[in-house]
């Protein structure tokens, strides 16, 4: 029905909806809400089939859910939603497909820097987290602008997960932060030369990488650890997406295909962690 409608008709079928489902998100509301939701999007091709449909437009209907659970997610308080869009892995399915998919992704980057767009209209901030060089030049140069583009946006934040892979992150991280630290060492000597006993302490000293070093060199330091990481399609792998950031994630996989996601099923997740948000908190804590 989306699809028929124009921009105005749109704006307008979303603000009704939503108006007319406050009462609910409030009710919601007195339960603790996830701060930051993670999705793997699984189950677009099986879309397109299931509908004899080409694979493409199973990817579109799949880009139209991540822009709906955008502003579910926000009208029900969720400050950060993390969506895993392309993989590393996602380089070895056919070219016709990984062209295809590029494609997709600049034009709908390039949408979200419209006046217009969901993101603006929201005040969401997109920030893109991956091995970016990996990536098309043009598809490259967009996501870095709608990220200055949105950078001053404030009310919530899509994390864009492309050519990303968490065994990837950790690498970068580990490798940037034994960088800094050799940098930090050279600098260290370079400056007190004279005295080599201290030079040989501080070295030693600064030999230790700790644990927020690697944070702070992860590429989702943007943004705290997921509290609720939904795969759709009833699928509970990981798939070497955010393994660092869900220690404590609770995972929830509903059997849906990801194109047909809807509210009920975001209501049924957060109903889902709030009725096992005490035994986390309480595991956390161990
Ligand atoms: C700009 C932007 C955010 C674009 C996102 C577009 C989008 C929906 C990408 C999904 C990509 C992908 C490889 C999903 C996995 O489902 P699958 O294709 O493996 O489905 P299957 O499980 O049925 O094979």
């Amino acid at each position: 029905m989306l699809k028929s409608m124009d921009g105005l008709a749109e704006k307008l079928f979303w603000s009704s909806l939503l108006y007319m489902l406050k009462p609910l998100f409030r009710i919601l509301s007195v339960g603790p809400t996830p701060n930051h939701v993670a999705f793997i999007l699984d189950g677009n091709r099986r879309y397109a089939k299931k509908r004899n449909m080409a694979v493409g437009n199973g990817y579109r209907a799949g880009f139209m859910a991540v822009m709906s659970m955008l502003k579910y997610c926000y009208v029900l308080g969720v400050k950060y939603m993390t969506i895993y869009a392309f993989s590393i892995d996602n380089f070895k399915r056919r070219p016709e497909e990984v062209q295809y998919l590029m494609d997709l992704m600049l034009e709908k980057i390039e949408g979200l820097l419209h006046k217009e767009s969901v993101v603006n209209q929201y005040g969401v901030r997109v920030h893109f987290v991956g091995n970016l060089k990996l990536l098309t030049e043009p598809v490259r140069v967009a996501a870095e602008k709608a990220m200055q583009a949105t950078a001053d946006n404030t009310n919530s934040t899509l994390l864009i997960c492309v050519a990303y892979s968490s065994t990837d992150e950790i690498v970068h991280a580990v490798e940037s932060s034994c960088q800094e630290k050799w940098n930090e060492i050279q600098e260290l000597n370079a400056n007190q030369p004279q005295n080599v006993e201290e030079t040989k302490e501080i070295r030693e000293l600064n030999q230790i990488i700790k644990l927020v070093d690697i944070e702070r060199h992860m590429y989702m330091r943007l943004a705290p650890d997921p509290d609720m990481l939904i795969r759709t399609s009833g699928e509970t792998r990981l798939s070497n997406f955010l393994l660092w950031q869900t220690t404590s994630c609770l995972l929830y996989s509903p059997k849906v295909l990801f194109p047909e996601i809807g509210l009920r099923h975001l209501i049924w997740a957060v109903l889902h962690f709030q009725r096992l948000f005490p035994h986390l908190e309480k595991k956390k804590q161990l």
